[in-house]
């Protein structure tokens, strides 16, 4: 298998960069947009005009000729001369330079600040989100206009200081923003399988976060920039700049002296600034319109899935018996001893969700957790993954991985694990797809990294995994969005990429749930040839004991958080010792006749127990 897995196929194709092709294909789309080619036009003819300026400007911006004072348009000085003789077209373009400039310092400021701690305080959460939002908050209380006199007072009227300043003020507006469209998907599965397939946190903000908040970035960034060009503008219109530098807002200032004499010399300066600031909001408008169509369906929230819940009967057992009998045949793996799971409970203390579990996964074997609804089954699974929800914790024991005790590493160390030894197969298999990647790269970028291979390498493996785990024309969905295909086929997706670094220990949380019944029975015949041939250690978690006798070599029973009973899978099921073991086999196995049939429906038609209870 190993062999089979990395050896190179010369007959696949490699695909085009689908992520590639997509922005090239966003691009062309903001073109074909009237709006935007407008804006971006004029963007660009003014920019161009900034950067050119020394060699298109007939005149330095501060030339003066007595004899041209408040000269009308035409003749040497193409827009007319100001009340001191310079040239206006010149300064017009060199103002141009320093307007725009200044806008950007206030902008990269302002993002810098308000986008890294939006991500850092909405992904990470506690003290680095208590720090930031107090930060924040303390800007945003903060009265713009006042802190720039007082800081011109300070520093003196440099454009670049006071853009700085005010660049650190408008930061909330970035931070606000990011902080939210992070929280929102933060919690998404996701993020979590993105985590569990062994990515880092700065991979996760940067790949499955960022992306999601860029479409408001770039409005926002649009709308912070003219809000800076504004305010600059406005500070000198009110004497309150370096009378030195040459900009926009310093025109505005000298034209408004000779409002009655020289009209024109006002209107060109606000001009320039006005349409400066609609192409940027047109602009802005059209990405963020076209960022969204791009998305489409695929880019909806998934609300985040909700566990299903068992019917299984409520335990009337006596005292807890535990039953082990021997340990596991081969080399152990995972060797859990005594672990203890809590979280803070309602008004203080803790509540102890998972109690003295102790259990045994040997190389080859696949142990099922059985159990009904909040058992902690879940509970126990994630800690093995050191992936307990917020305030879930590792309160006792041990978590012994390949001699490492998992209980008591560094997170780094974890980040090493996490799906290259130990790989994850989720219960809701859409919720687990980036809806903003195609399942290829999302299936390539874990690969060159928990493998170090390259892209190509990745690929191909992708392509050749997708289609061992019978997924009919892999390349087609190699390029499709999780939308695009089947609950079974996103499925199958994970289970490829959960076994895409061939780890030791697979976790598989109840990883038929989600899917119809004639799709369950085919991933679980799946999920058996695939172990059987990379000889995984599996963890099955489950509340069906169908899918522990087709699947299970041994089984723990788990009920209030503890293992109640452990043993082999078909000790279990013929001599169940423990009274609620008993009862969830006996709810199941039931040989009470079920319902009666529809009447149109023949007794023969009814499905066999095996095939209902699958
Ligand atoms: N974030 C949380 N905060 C507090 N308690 C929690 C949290 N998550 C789970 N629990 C508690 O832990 C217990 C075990 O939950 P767990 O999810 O492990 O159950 P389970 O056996 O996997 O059930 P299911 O089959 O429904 O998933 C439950 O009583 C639940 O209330």
């Amino acid at each position: 298998m190993t062999a089979q897995l990395h050896a190179p196929d010369p007959e696949l194709a490699i695909p085009t960069a689908p992520e590639m092709g997509a922005q090239a294909a966003l691009a062309r789309r903001v073109l074909r947009n009237p709006l935007a080619l407008v804006s971006l036009a004029f963007l660009a003819l003014i920019i161009l005009g900034a950067v050119f300026a020394p060699l298109i400007a007939p005149f330095r911006p501060t030339t003066a000729v007595i004899s041209d004072v408040l000269a009308a348009p035409g003749g040497s000085h193409l827009l007319g001369a100001d009340g001191a003789g310079r040239d206006v077209f010149s300064r017009l373009l060199f103002g141009a330079q320093f307007s725009l400039a200044g806008a950007l310092v206030a902008l990269v400021t302002a993002m810098v600040i308000g986008v890294t701690g939006g991500l850092l305080a909405g992904y990470f959460g506690k003290w680095i989100d208590t720090l930031w939002t107090w930060v924040i908050s303390l800007l945003m209380a903060l009265p713009a206009i006042i802190v720039l006199l007082a800081a011109r007072a300070v520093v003196g009227p440099s454009l670049w200081a006071s853009m700085v300043i005010f660049g650190i003020i408008l930061s909330p507006a970035f931070f606000r923003l990011v902080y939210a469209s992070v929280t929102a998907v933060r919690n998404e599965l996701y993020v979590d399988a993105a985590r569990v397939s062994g990515l880092s946190d700065a991979r996760i903000i940067s790949r499955h976060i960022l992306t999601v908040v860029r479409a408001p970035i770039v409005i926002q960034s649009a709308i912070v920039g003219g809000v800076g060009l504004a305010i600059q503008s406005g500070l000198e219109f009110l004497g309150l700049g370096d009378i030195n530098v040459p900009t926009w807002g310093q025109m505005l200032s000298d034209g408004f002296q000779n409002l009655y004499t020289n009209p024109l010399l006002i209107v060109w300066p606000a001009t320039a600034i006005g349409l400066t600031l609609i192409a940027l909001t047109l602009l802005a408008n059209a990405l963020r319109d076209e960022l969204e169509r791009a998305s489409g369906p695929a880019k909806r929230s998934r609300a985040n899935a909700g566990k299903k819940s068992t019917t299984a009967p409520s335990a009337t057992a006596g005292d807890e018996t535990i039953r082990h009998d021997g340990g596991a045949a081969g080399e152990a793996v995972l060797t859990i001893e005594n672990l203890s799971v809590a979280y803070p409970a309602h008004g203080g203390g803790t509540k102890t969700v998972v109690r003295g579990v102790s259990l045994t996964v040997a190389r080859g074997e696949v142990h099922g957790l059985v159990g009904e609804s909040g058992s902690g089954k879940t509970q126990t699974a994630w800690s093995v993954l050191r992936l307990l929800p917020e305030g879930g914790r590792i309160a006792g024991g041990s978590i012994i991985f390949q001699g490492k005790d998992l209980a008591g590493l560094r997170e780094r160390e974890m980040e090493k694990l996490r799906g290259r030894r130990i790989a994850y197969i989720p219960q809701e298999p859409m919720s687990n797809l980036d809806p903003s990647f195609t399942i290829g790269s999302q299936l390539v970028e874990p690969m060159t990294i928990c493998l170090g291979i390259s892209k190509k390498e990745a690929t191909e493996r992708a392509l050749k995994l997708l289609a061992k785990v019978g997924i009919p024309n892999p390349q087609r969905t190699f390029d499709s969005y999780p939308h695009q295909v089947s609950g079974g086929m996103a499925q199958r997706v994970l289970i490829a990429g959960a076994v895409s670094c061939e780890p030791d220990l697979l976790i598989a949380d109840e990883p038929t749930t989600a899917l119809d019944v004639t799709v369950q029975a085919e991933v679980l015949d799946l999920l058996r040839d695939l172990q059987s041939e990379l000889n995984m250690a599996v963890i099955l978690v489950t509340h069906n004991f169908g899918v522990v006798a087709d699947l299970c070599d041994r089984v723990s029973v788990m009920r209030l958080g503890r293992i109640v009973e452990t043993g082999p899978t078909r000790a279990i099921f013929k001599d169940p010792q423990h009274p609620y073991t008993r009862e969830l086999l006996g709810a199941i196995l039931s040989e009470a006749t079920p319902r009666g049939p529809l009447e149109t429906v023949a007794p023969a038609a009814a499905p066999s127990h095996k095939e209902a209870i699958r």
